[in-house]
């Protein structure tokens, strides 16, 4: 990926971590209703759920009325207290406790399982689908955002599933179920009620609004300051390099500054409104207790149906705050959940139906014919480019840096497919070859060899997964790979750092020989290291190179005389084009381009 800006421009937005996003309400349907195309497959733990949230609602919605048979049954005022049914009353209403306890509890468990459940299903959907999408995929994203994808996103999701949807039925179940029983017990203190209540409900909406607002600018300033400190660390040796640690200290002072403010005001904000909401809650509370205790001195409303009714009030603006929350909620689900379904439509590398499995014993007579390529339309990178490889023949690309080597054997691995002409491989036309089958074929030895956390006898076997341990060992002792690795702390035991970080660049160089001695192919793509390795490495390097070229069809990104002067063929190019073709002594006695490249010495020809 192509990085804008530089260390010191605090004011640039780096990538969003967050999953929040502006989807239309028909998009917002639709992935609601894939959501639940997974969530569905969890069909008997919603059932359970949805029970037990049915049954613990008519508990909790119990409790009140309880409370107030109980109030009612010690006769307040009058001289006696009924005991038998105080009796009853205080036991259905532990029992309503315990169970709207239990119920609660097992509605939690059996929801999380569901949750995760689905998220699983999720990213291993979601994992398996980048597995099968086009390199051309990979050069258009960067790593973070599909990482932020595949864990922050599907992990807002997860909370969506694991709160929400329980939250909300609940909180219908209760506000509708307090809303009849305060209807049943008292219309007018109902109606008293109601009058106060959706002040309060209002007011509070509007500042939680607004919290949101600055909760959001807080995720922002958020995402920058992980940027920021994402890119310094990884870019920790061009700072020092440089001597920009002051001015990267200084930027960052600027970014947390700007996150600190964000964040104050988040918290203040979100701080007002908990005691925001006691006091309207309260104020509704002693109106209702107020005009209650008037009616029940004049007879019209017992005491213990007013206490009932206090406590369904009470009940009735919770659950309202909590729905409109789960609300916000969702919509920033829904936002993630967009763009990992998005990824999810992507196309795939099309398995075309008429591609077929040719014979695996290729003999290697590779052919490039008339091919025109451009990563973009319409800006061709190659431009007729044909070269003919015999079984057994090294061809040697040669060219300026840009000119289009890379992109001959990304072709011929079908990482793309050629906008004209075709590659041949034994007369197939690769393009009508099931890929895999022509990736079976072909090895890569690339420069910047990707190594995996694994052990080294893990790394190498990487080139054929039911290799022996035995044949794992002899593919390092041809890549000259085994003296090095018989040397480190656990031998082929020994686990390498990310992407191999505690080799040296022969080393790693080396294991990626090895991997592709251990895989056998018929065709070989090679692309020599510029960079300088010691003599003695590289002179191991080139030996084992050599090794594994043999009796096999090898394109070579030649940078190095020794393979150059071995090749059947140089060809050369420039800007897309092949300017020259030859053997290295036709090709000098020619005094053209390449001899004036090799001249030069400045595309790394270390001729
Ligand atoms: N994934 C890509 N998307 C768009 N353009 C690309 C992509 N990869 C390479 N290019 C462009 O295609 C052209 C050829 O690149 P290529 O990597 O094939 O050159 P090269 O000869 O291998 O160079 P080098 O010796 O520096 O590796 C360059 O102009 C490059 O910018």
């Amino acid at each position: 990926m192509v990085r804008q800006g530089g260390f010191g421009s605090p004011g640039r937005r780096h990538r969003r971590y967050t999953s929040t996003g502006d989807s239309t309400i028909k998009d917002s349907r639709k992935t609601l209703q894939r959501l639940w195309s997974y969530l569905g497959r969890q069909k008997l733990g919603l059932i359970t759920v949805f029970l037990m949230v049915l049954a613990s609602s008519a508990l909790n919605l119990a409790s009140p009325y309880l409370l107030g048979r109980g109030i009612d049954a010690m006769n307040l005022g009058k001289e006696k207290v009924d005991f038998a049914s105080l009796k009853v009353t205080v036991f259905l209403l532990i029992g309503a406790y315990l169970l709207g306890t239990l119920t609660t509890a097992v509605q939690t468990y059996i929801m999380a399982s569901v949750a995760q459940n689905t998220v699983r299903d999720l990213r291993r959907d979601l994992f398996a689908k980048i597995q099968t999408l086009p390199i051309r995929f990979f050069d258009t994203r960067s790593r973070g955002e599909i990482m932020s994808r595949s864990t922050n996103d599907i992990d807002n999701i997860n909370q969506i599933l694991n709160q929400s949807i329980i939250q909300i039925f609940s909180s219908i179940l209760m506000v509708a179920g307090s809303l009849f029983m305060m209807f049943w017990i008292s219309p007018l203190l109902t109606f008293l009620n109601l009058i106060i209540a959706p002040v309060g409900f209002l007011l509070t909406r509007k500042i939680a609004a607004f919290t949101h607002q600055q909760f959001e600018l807080q995720q922002e300033a958020l995402g920058d300051l992980n940027g920021y400190i994402e890119e310094t660390v990884t870019g920790q040796k061009v700072i020092k390099a440089f001597g920009r640690e002051q001015n990267v200290i200084e930027s960052f002072r600027e970014i947390n500054k700007r996150y600190r403010s964000a964040a104050v005001r988040a918290q203040i904000l979100s701080g007002i409104v908990p005691p925001l909401m006691n006091t309207m809650g309260n104020l509704s509370f002693a109106t209702v207790a107020g005009v209650g205790g008037w009616l029940a001195l004049r007879g019209i409303v017992s005491v213990g149906n007013i206490a009932s009714l206090l406590n369904y009030s009470k009940q009735l603006n919770r659950p309202l705050n909590e729905i409109a929350d789960q609300f916000n909620m969702i919509q920033s689900a829904v936002a993630g959940a967009e763009r990992v379904f998005e990824i999810m439509d992507e196309s795939s590398e099309t398995d075309d139906p008429l591609e077929i499995y040719a014979p695996e014993n290729w003999e290697g007579n590779v052919v490039f014919d008339d091919i025109t390529f451009g990563y973009e339309k319409d800006k061709p990178v190659l431009k007729n480019i044909t070269i003919q490889a015999l079984p057994g023949q090294t061809v040697a690309l040669v060219g300026p840096t840009g000119a289009g080597k890379t992109t001959v054997v990304n072709l011929l691995m079908r990482f793309y497919d050629p906008d004209s002409g075709k590659i041949c491989v034994d007369n197939y036309n690769i393009r009508q070859v099931k890929k895999d089958n022509i990736r079976k074929a072909s090895s890569m030895v690339l420069q910047d060899t990707h190594l995996f956390s694994d052990t080294v006898m893990e790394n190498i076997r990487y080139g054929r997964l039911d290799a022996t341990d035995e044949e794992v060992i002899k593919a390092a002792q041809i890549a000259g790979a085994h003296s090095f690795i018989s040397h480190l702390p656990q031998g082929y035991n020994t686990l390498l750092s990310r992407d191999g970080g505690n080799l040296s660049q022969g080393q790693r160089q080396m294991l990626a020989i090895a991997r592709a001695a251990l895989a056998n192919p018929t065709i070989l793509i090679l692309d020599e290291a510029t960079s300088n390795v010691d003599t003695r490495t590289e002179i191991k390097i080139q030996k084992a190179m050599k090794i594994l070229m043999e009796g096999r069809t090898s394109f070579v990104i030649a940078h190095r005389l020794s393979t150059i002067r071995d090749a059947d063929e140089i060809v050369v190019i420039n800007e897309g084009r092949i300017v020259e073709r030859g053997t290295h002594e036709q090709l000098i006695e020619k005094k053209g381009f390449y001899y004036g490249l090799c001249k030069s010495q400045q595309h790394g020809y270390q001729i």
